[in-house]
């Protein structure tokens, strides 16, 4: 860990993000990186480069990926990890973690979220404001489970599935890689090929 943090996103979940990262109290200083070279400074924080300067900061910097499209994220990840960066994992001081949950790397838990026991999250995830995530999940790198969303126990997420808003999954479904979910969907089946799906029960809408 490093006493500084570069966040790469100034944008609306990178606010966020450096919302959660000053309440834990870890790092001397904030700092961002974000491509709109109009912007100098978000949330009081300065803006001190473009994503692309990531590297010339690892040796100072704790560095998070801040963007919320996931295959974005997972790109920058994934080169800030060939770079051998020291990427955190943030937690809001209001989550609610159980025990032997596992959390990797670049991954954010938002406010009031509750991650039951058990529960693994892999890499570069965004665990989004108020989501239930129950006993024994797992939740693939850099999917996304937005604000809302609620899973019960023994749920599947592939890698880069995003759970729209206020979706719900039953228990012991499996959801694959590459879907996204509509907001307030209900998922009551496996899922098991990549698409869309929206509607209470989910229907895939498109490839
Ligand atoms: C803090 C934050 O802001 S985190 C972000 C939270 N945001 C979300 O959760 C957004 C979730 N996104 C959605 O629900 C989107 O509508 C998606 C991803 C499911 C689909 O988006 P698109 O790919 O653009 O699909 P599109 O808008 O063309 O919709 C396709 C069809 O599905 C319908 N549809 C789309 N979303 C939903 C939904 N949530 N529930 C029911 N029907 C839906 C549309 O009406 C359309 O139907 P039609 O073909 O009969 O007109």
């Amino acid at each position: 860990m490093k006493n500084n943090l570069l966040i790469i996103g100034a944008s609306g979940h990178g606010k966020v993000v450096a919302d959660i990262a000053f309440k834990m109290n870890k790092w001397n200083s904030i700092a961002f990186l974000d491509d709109d070279q109009t912007l100098y400074s978000s949330m009081g924080k300065s803006i001190i480069g473009k994503s692309s300067d990531a590297k010339t900061y690892i040796n100072y910097y704790d560095i998070f990926v801040g963007i919320g499209n996931n295959t974005i994220r997972e790109k920058l990840q994934e080169e800030l990890e060939a770079l051998g960066a020291s990427i955190p994992i943030l937690i809001h001081p209001n989550a609610v973690i159980g025990d032997q949950v596992e959390l990797e790397s670049g991954t954010v838990v938002m406010a009031g979220a509750i991650i039951n026991c058990c529960t693994k999250i892999g890499k570069g995830c965004i665990i989004n404001t108020g989501t239930t995530i129950d006993h024994d999940n797992s939740i693939g790198d850099y999917a996304h489970i937005s604000p809302g969303a609620h899973l019960a126990g023994t749920v599947k997420v592939g890698q880069r599935s995003w759970l729209g808003i206020g979706s719900i999954v039953s228990n012991n479904v499996k959801i694959t890689s590459g879907c996204k979910v509509g907001a307030g969907a209900v998922v009551v089946k496996d899922i098991t090929e990549a698409g869309t799906y929206v509607g209470v029960p989910v229907r895939r809408v498109k490839k």
